[in-house]
């Protein structure tokens, strides 16, 4: 059975076992990265939306970021505070429970898209691990029946439940906004994965600090493949770095703020006006780890993915094949690694070339 990093650190380990130590070209110290405090990710306050004029400047703001950045961050979202830090210390006890209990939850036990404790993709030897520990749990619109009992402790589920409720709901508004920015009707991208019936999983990754941060990543760098919009919660230790013109940028923690990231599905329907970027996690020395909260929005399982034919045209040919999601899921998850790319076998010239 596949350890996890933080009952290594428990049992006393030093150094970094061998398949955690990444090739020198993929460390944080061997790749480019932007420490200039001028190039920040943008910060969108979503409260000045009342009258027309603050909505138009809050659409372009949205749209502009997911178009040059594919990151945003997003205040006064609508999610209370309250909602967002029971969320987070539901997460901080579940890893502090004693390791039988999280073994229960174990990928592979769990029938159903990954969910469950682990790690996935790595279940290969040959595959380099990252230096996190996951829990992944239906979030809303789920029936994952093959759940083995509530996720411990007690009041985690009915946290969890509320949270995906939330979220569901500024996933409904953030598509809105980016609808209205490419000329179409607020409901327009909510409509085109299902609406109410569309999906959401959780997954909460516990990053414990490392002694050796110069050898590992905490998450290899890769795009969320199966996800229409993602929303990251982040604790108070960075970690969190998106590519911007090829060099690797800090999405700085901001109290309350909601990370919203472009998925591949969304960059598919938009036909690539909005763009899903690779980012990855940089391990952390801070003594209690960082823990991110990162929720998967989807189209539901029989939703016809593709570039909407209304953001199409003779000069704007569609770029994507259309591709059931429910297939998309079963690629993403036959995967051997998280690694960027995925989206690239269903462009409309692959050769079916898989990354
Ligand atoms: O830990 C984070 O901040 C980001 C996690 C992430 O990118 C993911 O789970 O896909
Ligand atoms: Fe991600």
């Amino acid at each position: 059975m596949e350890q996890m990093v933080q009952h290594l650190l428990e049992n006393g380990l030093t150094a970094v076992p061998k398949r955690f130590i990444q090739p020198p070209e993929k460390r944080v110290s061997q790749t480019p990265r932007k420490v200039d405090e001028g190039l920040q990710l943008p910060l969108v306050d979503l409260s000045g939306m009342e009258d027309d004029q603050g909505r138009r400047h809050v659409v372009s703001e949205i749209s502009r970021a997911c178009t040059e950045w594919g990151f945003v961050q997003v205040l006064n979202h609508g999610v209370s505070e309250e909602l967002l830090q029971a969320t987070m210390d539901y997460a901080w006890r579940f890893f502090a429970l004693p390791a039988d209990e999280k073994e229960e939850y174990r990928v592979g036990k769990i029938v159903g898209s990954g969910h469950g404790y682990g790690r996935l993709f790595e279940n290969d030897e040959r595959v380099i691990a990252d230096w996190n520990d996951g829990l992944a749990v239906p979030s809303y619109n789920r029936i994952v029946d093959k759940l083995p009992k509530l996720i411990r402790p007690p009041g985690f589920q009915e946290v969890v439940d509320e949270y995906g409720r939330a979220l569901q709901q500024l996933h409904r508004k953030i598509l809105g906004l980016l609808s209205e920015a490419v000329g179409q009707p607020s409901e327009f991208f909510y409509s085109k994965i299902g609406g109410d019936k569309a999906i959401g999983d959780t997954s909460f990754k516990f990053y414990p600090p490392c002694p050796e941060p110069e050898l590992v990543l905490g998450l290899s760098a890769h795009e969320d493949g199966g996800s229409v919009l993602t929303f990251v919660q982040q604790s108070e230790v960075p970690g969190l770095e998106v590519l911007k013109d090829g060099e690797w940028v800090v999405v700085q923690p901001v109290p309350h703020a909601i990370v919203v990231n472009v998925g591949d599905i969304l960059q598919m329907i938009s036909n690539g006006r909005f763009r899903s970027v690779q980012h990855r996690v940089f391990p952390t020395q801070a003594p209690a780890g960082r823990l991110s909260i990162a929720t998967f929005n989807k189209p539901t399982p029989d939703t016809i993915v593709q570039p909407a034919p209304e953001l199409c045209s003779k000069t704007q040919p569609p770029l994507y094949r259309p591709v059931k999601f429910l297939d998309c899921q079963i690629e993403f998850f036959a995967r051997k690694n998280l690694g960027p790319g995925f989206i690239k076998r269903y462009e409309m010239n692959s050769t079916d070339i898989i990354p």
